[in-house]
């Protein structure tokens, strides 16, 4: 099997630095491609991957440009803004715009036959995600917002609240990665058994869950959660090239499905080594999916506020 190809935009960045050292340490090999703001912060990079090679094997990584998305098995898209003090993700939407605008535009010429993946973690992700879907020529199942975070804190909350180690729970978290997100507290599993939690419990992990960012972000530090993010960033970008059939979530564009149509939100999806072999519809609580409703009409409201790509 050929070895896949992953470019980072953005490589420097903590998610990106994180990501690409867990690439290059990963059992299976990558090629890597490296994009930042500047030459010299990937030069660093590049130095600091070289001197890993006595660990392990050699690297293969190094600088990239932007036609390397073509040939490309997977594109990350992590540039940003750098994040200052307490501010919902959405408030960076315009300064990040900017940011992504170049490469959005050189991922909208690739053609329809391209068989990779697009993984948008610059925030606002089911804005991006969707902004780009709108001007591609790509399938829509190969531009993947990456929202996972929230499964992954929901089953440390459900396992805190259980007594329960967090890696033998199952649980997930769909709709917007943000204030409109919709954690499904009736598919919950704990080693492979369906467990049900008191109305208070669901609130408390509620609350906990709504809390976290705004915790995080008063915290005053310019850094995001790049273990959590490149971790499951690396996993997607594993399954994605070398996985078997697996549920995950992401920000994915709909076609009706949820009641939804034409923009990203958080939905479970089916993908292994082919890709995204779809969306998957599970049955919703009536709530639920009203909240994703919700999220579905924000994020559109917020992509028409970025005009044309
Ligand atoms: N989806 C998620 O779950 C999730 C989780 C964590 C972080 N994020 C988001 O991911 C983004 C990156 O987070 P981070 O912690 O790595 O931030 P960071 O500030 O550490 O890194 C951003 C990097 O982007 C670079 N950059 C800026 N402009 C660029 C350009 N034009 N071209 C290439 N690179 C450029 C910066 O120089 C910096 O190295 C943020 O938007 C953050 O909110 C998303």
């Amino acid at each position: 099997m050929r070895t896949p190809k992953v470019t980072i935009v953005g490589a420097a960045g903590g998610v990106g630095a994180s990501l690409t050292h867990l690439l290059l340490q990963a059992r299976e090999p990558y090629e890597l491609a490296l994009i930042g703001r500047s030459p010299q912060s990937i030069a660093c990079l590049l130095m600091d991957a070289q001197s890993l090679a006595p660990l392990g094997r050699a690297p293969v990584v190094r600088a990239g440009e932007i036609a390397d998305f073509h040939d490309s098995d997977v594109v990350v898209v992590s540039a940003s803004v750098p994040l200052t003090g307490w501010a919902p993700r959405v408030d960076s939407l315009a300064g990040n715009a900017e940011i992504v605008h170049p490469y959005f535009r050189e991922i909208a010429k690739i053609s329809a036959d391209w068989r990779g993946h697009v993984i948008v973690v610059t925030n606002p992700i089911d804005v991006f995600s969707s902004w780009l879907r709108r001007h591609a020529r790509i399938g829509r199942a190969r531009i993947l917002g990456y929202s996972w975070n929230d499964s992954l804190r929901l089953r440390v909350a459900v396992a805190r609240a259980l007594g329960e180690d967090a890696a033998d729970i199952t649980a997930w978290v769909i709709g917007e990665h943000g204030d409109a997100f919709v954690p499904l507290f009736d598919r919950i599993l704990v080693g492979g058994r369906r467990v049900g939690l008191s109305r208070r419990q669901r609130a408390h992990i509620r609350a906990d869950l709504r809390g976290f960012y705004a915790r995080w972000s008063r915290l005053g530090v310019s850094r995001t959660t790049v273990w959590t993010t490149a971790g499951g960033v690396a996993r997607m970008i594993h399954d994605l090239t070398r996985g078997r059939p697996v549920d995950w979530t992401a920000s994915v564009a709909l076609n009706g499905e949820y009641g939804v149509r034409d923009v990203n939100v958080g939905v479970p999806v089916a993908l292994d080594a082919r890709g995204v072999l779809g969306v998957v519809e599970w049955d919703l609580e009536e709530p639920d999916r009203v909240v994703l409703g919700h999220a579905a009409s924000l994020v559109r409201e917020r992509v028409e506020s970025l005009g044309r790509l």
